[in-house]
């Protein structure tokens, strides 16, 4: 089904000239020339034609594709690039508008993308521009290595690849070359680049409704950068197979399309289409580079990755590979300006991983190397069984904490609190030293830190510290149930020291607190210590309940409407007083069957 998408835009006939205008607001190295709607032409703020010394390269070509080509305007790059309309080529008295303004004695050179409104208006204005006098050249960029070998004349179509040949003329501009060299050298990087493209939706045109051509669960291979359709639809697949193949097809000796052998040296961009997360295109680096280095025996000796040449909103990247040499691999490390180019990709590369940095040695602790023990003491037997009946009963909770904290957080807090009691399940068969309350407890905090994450995980890292420390100072082997509330005590004060809540705050302190007070009241009265901690418990649970009507003045919730906060209580409490009641009901089982 078709469908409106949302767009943040004015009239969808503005959109190029208050793009324009919003990247000169950001870059001071840019101006536009004052020709708006029809002439819309981003240059160097720090070229003027006619004194122009240099080699002004000017590329450009239908909007959409932001950043390119505005955003690669900037010394060492393009000198101007002209701006259609949104996939329109630019029209004639735009690209001479653009000629003028940055071609000095030295001429220039236009680099453009293969398509035939592009060849027709770039070449009619070099054709006019000659004739006043200019000195032009003009190469023609086709990249795309999805279709098989043109029977037409259309020939094969512009698309990423073109901006490593925007880089590599730029710098051969910059270094002074005559116009001659400068297009020789854009002319065998157009040679020397591949491309080809991967889309998991179709873009929308603004004021356009989106076409839903790809439907769910497909992609589509080899497409153009217009939303027009491409080479193939396919299942969508994980994208490690996806990447193979679009390497493959790049470097296909049947189509020849790039002059890559086994041993080349080459380098890579990754190009978002506009609706890829950077994380995903990062995944697909990840992918490319290893299947290059082994799967086709080359030498990757540059990755670029980002969106640089985008197609508005469209999900997708392409691939580019580019044959690689000393002279490419100099012009394309050389500086620049153009404020899209990505930095920090210029040079060689040390090794991807380095160790990771071991503490000074002489803070280095000689670890013991800890055990579950072979016979457990009637205080280790009860430890287990409250640990074991705590975690499982967090483990149950899952799914009711992610539900709660979908209305009021961000609908993990039973997922990271799931980790934590599935470590603690694990290692405590394996490794604690279950006769000992405090090492026990140590290891505890131990599991959570390693596998939690989250608010939660720290918060309960923090806690168990500090219940060990205040466990360890009682020098008796047997831990008392004043020694288990004096170390509650501790572990609450320490969260609430370091997490900045109190009672009230809506937090898991509020089944906390109210179960200490409970429990160090019950035991000063005389109770049975699991009596105690059934009372405790109950506490506990009350005080979960209550945060239903507590504003949240902690956590994420804070940011949540408090008639939201009114239809749940805080997860993290919930989750407190869910494993202290477990806890608290398997030591007083224990004690009856005792
Ligand atoms: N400052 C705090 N002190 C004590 N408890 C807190 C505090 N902030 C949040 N909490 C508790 O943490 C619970 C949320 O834990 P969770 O691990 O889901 O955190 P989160 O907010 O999703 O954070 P993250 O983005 O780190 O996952 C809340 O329900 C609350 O009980």
């Amino acid at each position: 089904m078709d469908f409106q998408s949302k767009k943040l835009i004015n009239d969808p006939n503005d959109v190029v000239t208050e793009f324009i205008e919003g990247l000169i607001e950001n870059y001071p190295g840019l101006q536009y020339l004052d020709g708006f709607p029809e002439v819309k032409v981003v240059l160097r703020a720090d070229v003027s034609g006619a004194k122009y010394d240099k080699v002004a390269i000017i590329s450009g070509g239908g909007s959409g594709h932001e950043p390119a080509h505005a955003g690669f305007v900037g010394e060492g790059m393009l000198t101007a690039a002209i701006c259609g309309d949104v996939f329109a080529s630019p029209n004639v008295d735009s690209i001479l508008a653009g000629i003028r303004a940055v071609t000095g004695p030295m001429g220039c050179l236009l680099i453009v993308k293969n398509y035939t409104g592009d060849r027709l208006n770039f070449g009619l204005a070099a054709e006019q521009a000659k004739s006043e006098g200019y000195k032009v050249e003009m190469v023609i960029v086709g990249d795309d290595c999805a279709l098989p070998p043109p029977r037409g004349i259309a020939g094969r179509r512009g698309l990423a690849g073109t901006l490593l040949v925007h880089k590599v003329a730029g710098a051969a501009a910059a270094c002074g070359l005559p116009l001659a060299d400068v297009a020789a050298e854009a002319k065998r990087a157009s040679e020397m680049v591949g491309t080809m493209g991967v889309a998991l939706s179709v873009c929308t045109s603004p004021g356009q409704v989106t076409s839903d051509r790809l439907g769910p669960g497909k992609m589509e291979l080899g497409l153009g950068i217009h939303g027009e359709p491409g080479a193939a639809v396919a299942d969508l697949q994980p994208v490690d197979v996806v990447v193979s193949h679009v390497l493959k097809e790049i470097l296909s000796p049947e189509t020849n399309y790039v002059p890559i052998t086994r041993g080349s040296r080459v380098v890579l961009l990754i190009n978002g289409l506009g609706a890829t997360p950077l994380m995903e295109l990062m995944i697909i680096a990840g992918k490319a580079v290893p299947e290059l280095q082994l799967e086709h025996g080359l030498a990757v000796d540059r990755v670029y990755t980002g969106s640089f040449m985008t197609s508005l909103d469209m999900a997708g990247f392409s691939i580019s590979v580019m044959k690689a040499d000393q002279a490419i691999l100099d012009r394309l490390d050389a500086p620049t300006k153009a404020p899209n180019w990505p930095v920090g990709a210029e040079g060689n590369r040390p090794p991807a991983k380095i160790p990771v940095p071991l503490p000074p040695s002489h803070s280095i602790k000689i670890e013991k190397t800890l055990s579950r023990p072979e016979k457990l003491s009637p205080q280790g037997h009860i430890l287990e069984t409250a640990i074991e009946a705590a975690a499982t009963e967090v483990v149950n909770l899952r799914d009711n904490l992610n539900e709660w904290d979908n209305k009021v957080g961000d609908g993990d807090c039973g997922s990271t609190m799931f980790r934590g009691a599935v470590a603690i399940l694990e290692d405590m068969k394996k490794y604690y030293p279950l006769n000992d309350p405090a090492e026990t407890v140590n290891e505890i905090g131990a599991s959570i830190g390693r596998v939690m994450g989250g608010t939660s995980g720290i918060l309960y890292s923090i806690f168990c510290k500090a219940a060990y420390a205040k466990l360890k100072e009682n020098a008796e082997s047997v831990v008392t149930a004043i020694h288990w509330a004096d170390a509650l005590e501790a572990a609450i004060a320490a969260v609430s020291k370091y997490g900045g809540a109190s009672a009230g705050y809506r937090t898991l302190l509020d089944a906390l607190i109210p179960a200490l007070s409970a429990l160090k009241e019950r035991l000063n009265a005389g109770d049975d210590p699991a009596d105690a901690f059934i009372i405790s418990a109950e506490a506990a649970s009350a005080g979960a309940e209550s945060t239903k009507h507590m504003q949240a003045q902690a956590g994420r919730s804070t940011y949540v409407p408090g008639d939201i906060l009114a239809s749940v209580p805080d997860p993290g409490a919930m989750a407190a007083a869910a494993w202290y009641r477990a806890a608290a009901l398997a030591v007083k089982e224990k004690y009856n069957t005792a």
